[in-house]
Formats: C-alpha cells, sequence, structure tokens
C-alpha cells in the first residue's frame, strides 16, 4: 500500500483528528486558518477549535487577484499563474502559522482548503441553457500540500455541483452536523462578503434544512469603502454609514433584482453584487449625487433588510427559532441593530460564540468538517438533493509528495 494511503487509512480510523480549515472568502481580507480537533462523523461529529487566525492578505495579494475576481473578462495568462502561486501561498501561510503556533506539521492528519473563488456562476446567474452550474475556485491543492508538506482535501464544490447543487453554500452541512439542536428552531446566518443562512428545525429532519445564499453582506460597502475611502478596506464599527441616512429610493431600486424573489435555495457573489450594480441602482433612481455617507447609509441597510426578509421567510412556519451570527458581519453594530429591528419575532440575535465556535472561525470550521467527512463519513443521508444538499463525498486528495 502507499505510506500516503496507509497514513489516511490510519487518521481516518483515529478517534480523534487534528484537521487544519483554511477559508479564503469573497472579501479578501485574509487567509481564516481553524485548527480543529475533530472526533466522530455525520451526527455523531464533534470539534474543538484548538487555534484559530485570520493571517491578512497583503495589498500585493489582494491587487492581483482582484485583476481577474468576479470578472467576466481577464487574462487567462494571470488565472494560470495565480492557480499555484495561491496554492503556494496559502502553504506557506498555514507553515508559518504552526511555527509560531509551535505545532509539528506530522501532527496534522489534513488541511481542508477551500481555495478562492475567483467566479461563481449558477445557471440562474449565466441563463445559457447549454450550460449547467458553475464555480471556479483556484489555489490549487498539490501545490499547498507540497508547500506545507501536508496532505490537503480541497475544491470541495465540483462535486456539489456535479451531483445536481449550485457548488455552494455547503454551510448545511457542517451546520446540520454540528449545530442542529432537539431543543430549538435554529438560523444559522454568516454575514461575510456574501450573506447566507442554514434552516435547521428542532425536528432535524433532514429533509426540511437547507442553506442558501441571501444576498450582500458586506461585499458592496466594502467595495464602495475602497473606492471612496482609501486607503480603509471596510467601515470599521459602521463609522462611515452611522454619518449617513438612508435613501428610499436608491433603497427601492437595490432590492428589485430578481434574486430576491427566487425561492430557497439560491446562491449569488459579487459577479451580480458589486459597484456596476450599485451604479445602475443609482441611475434607475436618481440618486447618482447622493453623499458617499448616505450611500453607505443605504448599503448597509440594503444588506440588513435582505438578510431580515430571509430570516422572516424561514421563521414563517415556526414560531420560536432562535438566529446565531456569523462571519465578520457580526462585528458592524449597526447592520446587526437593523436586522434586529427588522425581525420583530426575535428579542436577542446571538453569535455562535454561544454555541462553541468563534464566528470568524465558522466557515474554515466547515471545511475541515467536510474533509472529516471525506476521510471518516459518507453514512449520512440527506435525501434532500432539490434542496441542494445531495448526499456526497466532496474534496479531491493532494499528497504532499
Ligand atoms: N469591526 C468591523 N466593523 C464592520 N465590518 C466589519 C468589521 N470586521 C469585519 N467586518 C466586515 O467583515 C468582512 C469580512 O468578513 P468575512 O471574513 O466573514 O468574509 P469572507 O469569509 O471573506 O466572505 P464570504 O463568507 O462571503 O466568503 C470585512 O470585509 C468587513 O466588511
Ligand atoms: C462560490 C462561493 O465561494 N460561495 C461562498 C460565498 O461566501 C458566502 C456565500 O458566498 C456561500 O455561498 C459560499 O461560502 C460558504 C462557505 C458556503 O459554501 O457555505
Amino acid at each position: 500500500m502507499h505510506q500516503h494511503i496507509e497514513k489516511l487509512y490510519l487518521s481516518a480510523k483515529k478517534e480523534k483528528k487534528l484537521i487544519i480549515g483554511l477559508m479564503s472568502g469573497t472579501s479578501l481580507d485574509g487567509l481564516d486558518i481553524a485548527l480543529c480537533e475533530v472526533s466522530g462523523q455525520g451526527m455523531n461529529t464533534h470539534v474543538d477549535v484548538i487555534k484559530f487566525t485570520t493571517v491578512d492578505y497583503d495589498d500585493n495579494y489582494k491587487s492581483r487577484v482582484k485583476r481577474v475576481f468576479a470578472k467576466r473578462e481577464c487574462d487567462l495568462e494571470e488565472v494560470t499563474l495565480l492557480n499555484p502561486w495561491i496554492g503556494q501561498l496559502h502553504g506557506e501561510m498555514v507553515a508559518h502559522t504552526l511555527a509560531s503556533w509551535g505545532i509539528d506539521k506530522e501532527h496534522i492528519d489534513v488541511i481542508a482548503s477551500h481555495g478562492q473563488t475567483i467566479y461563481h456562476c449558477p445557471k440562474t446567474q449565466h441563463k445559457r441553457p447549454e450550460y449547467g452550474n458553475a464555480t471556479l475556485q483556484i489555489g490549487d491543492s498539490d501545490h499547498l500540500a507540497v508547500t506545507a508538506g501536508i496532505t490537503t482535501i480541497g475544491d470541495f464544490r465540483q462535486k456539489h455541483i456535479a451531483a445536481g447543487g449550485e457548488g455552494a453554500p455547503l454551510a448545511v452541512y457542517g451546520d446540520y452536523l454540528y449545530f442542529t439542536s432537539h431543543q430549538e428552531n435554529r438560523i444559522l446566518l454568516n454575514m461575510g462578503g456574501i450573506a447566507n443562512l442554514t434552516y435547521l428545525p428542532k425536528s432535524a429532519d433532514a429533509r426540511a434544512v437547507f442553506s442558501s445564499d441571501i444576498g450582500p453582506g458586506n461585499t458592496i460597502m466594502d467595495a464602495y469603502v475602497q473606492r471612496h475611502f482609501a486607503p480603509l478596506q471596510y467601515d470599521k464599527d459602521a463609522l462611515i454609514a452611522s454619518k449617513g441616512t438612508a435613501n428610499d429610493a436608491l433603497l427601492a431600486a437595490l432590492c428589485s433584482d430578481a434574486f430576491f424573489s427566487l425561492d430557497f435555495p439560491k446562491t449569488t457573489g459579487p459577479e451580480v453584487f458589486n459597484l456596476d450594480y450599485l451604479a445602475s441602482a443609482q441611475a434607475r433612481s436618481n440618486t447618482s449625487d447622493l453623499s458617499h455617507y448616505d450611500v453607505m447609509a443605504t448599503l448597509v441597510t440594503f444588506s440588513a433588510l435582505m438578510i431580515a426578509k430571509a430570516i422572516n421567510q424561514c421563521s414563517e412556519k415556526l414560531t420560536d427559532i432562535a438566529v446565531y451570527a456569523s462571519g465578520g458581519g457580526v462585528h458592524n453594530p449597526l447592520l446587526m441593530n437593523m436586522i434586529l429591528a427588522n425581525c420583530p419575532q426575535l428579542s436577542a440575535i446571538k453569535n455562535t460564540d454561544s454555541l462553541g465556535i468563534n464566528p470568524d472561525a465558522k466557515e474554515a470550521v466547515l471545511f475541515a468538517i467536510l474533509a472529516n467527512e471525506c476521510l471518516s463519513g459518507g453514512q449520512q443521508r440527506f435525501g434532500n438533493t432539490e434542496q441542494g444538499i445531495p448526499d456526497i463525498t466532496m474534496g479531491k486528495i493532494s499528497f504532499c509528495d
């Protein structure tokens, strides 16, 4: 037997594994690295996040990725060069982080790598009947594995599409396995660049759960701040938006996109919700001369209203429901207060800290759970392909030499 297959086989049988979950999201802020001790599988999965950090991307990374990120047209040579370059960079980031934690790579069973999404394109978006759903993550895991010297499981989204899904949100798998409660109905809300939610009724009926993207979380706000308030990268603590007033006409134009009328589950990305989307809404609503502060106030209201609408749609069927938030949006007080104000059935929105997972680490933990399922799971049945949850094992395995 090949030594790597044998090592993986032994890892798969272990009671507890050390898995590094990696997430590089649509905000391009940094690489989230979660060192997780994972035990069990399926509904018996247990995760302890032993260490967590975000390694910030420098301007060089951001500007290189932005040349191709969410762009319909770009230089194909650039994409080809970025694919190994990001994989190597992520490998170096993991190696440096492990060294700073004083942890030997030999103790790590596998890395679970999301890669960097550069284009997401479900059928509802491209509307070309000859093609199916599609998404592209780069930062190839062979390069990551060789650089870090650790077996890496990556490219999780393609199997989801191959089995009939849109390649996202994959959150439903981890959320169902880790956050399902028999005591309360839950919504897990994540607000990164794009906001999404997972609906987890306490019946724990796998055919009733689903995850769906909602629309923008921070992505348009971040892009606007980067263009008009450089060198700021985002509206820290909503200091900019708090100085403005939301404009009703612009808000109505922003909320009118057909995406918001589609049923759950659905997916989207910065390919749709970007500065061009904002400019078009401003042109249609005659609000192109609004102050930057008023635009920011409108954008945060837009995100909050669409998120609240999605929560309200989920809670229609259930009277008591608890919402647990994660992602960088939890740090935006204006966003959080506006969501709560528009969900009259909720007395509070907690964050996933209260369920044992740091809200900034949650997506990286998800990929550690998916890697654990790839190695030791595979028995969980959702019976729910039409809700975007095919019963599949995701991830491709890259050995380190
Ligand atoms: N203190 C803060 N105040 C306001 N916003 C904040 C704060 N901290 C983080 N954010 C927002 O959170 C964003 C990062 O969120 P996160 O890391 O969850 O995104 P991501 O994982 O890249 O996105 P996605 O989940 O869509 O892939 C920042 O770009 C910023 O907009
Ligand atoms: C294609 C892609 O990278 N989508 C991301 C993005 O970021 C949030 C939202 O859009 C979600 O659908 C997804 O990530 C999370 C981790 C998911 O798949 O659940």
